[in-house]
């Protein structure tokens, strides 16, 4: 299969919940994360500008209070991911740290799509991190994230978040970490001959279609959020990768051009970059 040819100087990564904690106890994966935390870091030795969309604070934070099923009420869920949201900065403040890297906690509510101000407070913040060669850390505000009749301040999930944010800062590349290797024709949970695409270029409603739901309580989208964040992708002329974070040091692979994971790309750049 060709090599990928992808730009690649500005870079949104996004790790989902069921790459950070440990399936079978629930509890964190600190060598995931220590691993994340050393592949970014050298990205940034290699000067490449680098925004971290982070799941889960809900799924540390039921770790932190011995909750062993997803709270129900949303006031609960606010409190847990409060909780969990604190802990989790603290361990990649220290483990960026570990790699002389400075982290900045973004926590993002739905107001920057809807307001034009906020969205451009929030974008000039991104560029300013940026600039200051900080690693911005993106959440949604879980905290404060709320819909409410007249307003709806939710993102929902941070598949999306992390479109948006590479949306917002014109990034060159969007990562979706999660726990499969890419987009399979049918979720391979559930369906052992499912195969794996290796390149899309339109979400259609076949793709929709074979999309399935997340694979963890802690999570919240599964494969049909991730094709909505990809549909906003390529609805923006850019391109995204998913691929397993099970080892972080795929994004290595990644952008060697290493046929890993799914390409969403737009077909223009497809055919013009020669993709498999
Ligand atoms: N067509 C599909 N291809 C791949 N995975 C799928 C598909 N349909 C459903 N899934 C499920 O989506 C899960 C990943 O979503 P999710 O659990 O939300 O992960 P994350 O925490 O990384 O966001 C996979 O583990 C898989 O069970
Ligand atoms: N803001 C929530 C994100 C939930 C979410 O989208 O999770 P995931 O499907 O694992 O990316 C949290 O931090 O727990």
């Amino acid at each position: 299969m060709n090599k990928r040819n992808l730009k690649a100087k500005r870079l949104v990564i996004k790790i989902g919940t069921s790459s950070l904690l440990y399936q079978n106890t629930n509890r964190l994966n600190l060598r995931a994360i220590e691993r994340l935390a050393f592949v970014l870091s050298d990205l940034k030795n290699q000067g490449k500008e680098v925004v971290l969309v982070s799941s889960g604070a809900i799924g540390v934070g039921m770790g932190r209070l011995g909750l062993s099923v997803r709270p129900e009420t949303i006031p609960e869920q606010q409190a847990v991911a409060s909780v969990g949201q604190g802990e989790l900065l603290g361990i990649y403040e220290r483990e960026f740290q570990h790699y002389g890297k400075s982290v900045a906690q973004m926590l993002l509510t739905r107001d920057v799509l809807v307001y034009p101000q906020s969205k451009k407070n929030v974008s000039n913040a991104f560029q300013e991190l940026l600039k200051m060669n900080v690693i911005p850390i993106v959440n949604e505000n879980d905290a404060v994230s709320v819909d409410e009749l007249d307003h709806k301040t939710k993102f929902g999930d941070n598949d999306q978040l992390s479109a948006i944010v590479a949306n917002l800062i014109d990034a060159d590349l969007l990562i979706m970490l999660s726990d499969i290797d890419g987009f399979y024709s049918n979720n391979p949970l559930a369906d052992p001959n499912a195969e794996m695409y290796h390149t899309v270029t339109k979400i259609d409603a076949n793709i929709i279609q074979a999309a399935g739901g997340r694979g963890t309580q802690f999570g919240t989208g599964g494969m049909i959020t991730k094709l909505k964040a990809a549909k906003r992708i390529l609805n923006n002329h850019q391109t995204m990768v998913l691929a397993n974070g099970k080892n972080p040091r795929i994004i290595y692979n990644i952008l060697a051009g290493e046929p890993v994971g799914t390409l969403f790309t737009p077909k223009e750049m497809s055919t013009k970059e020669g993709l498999a």
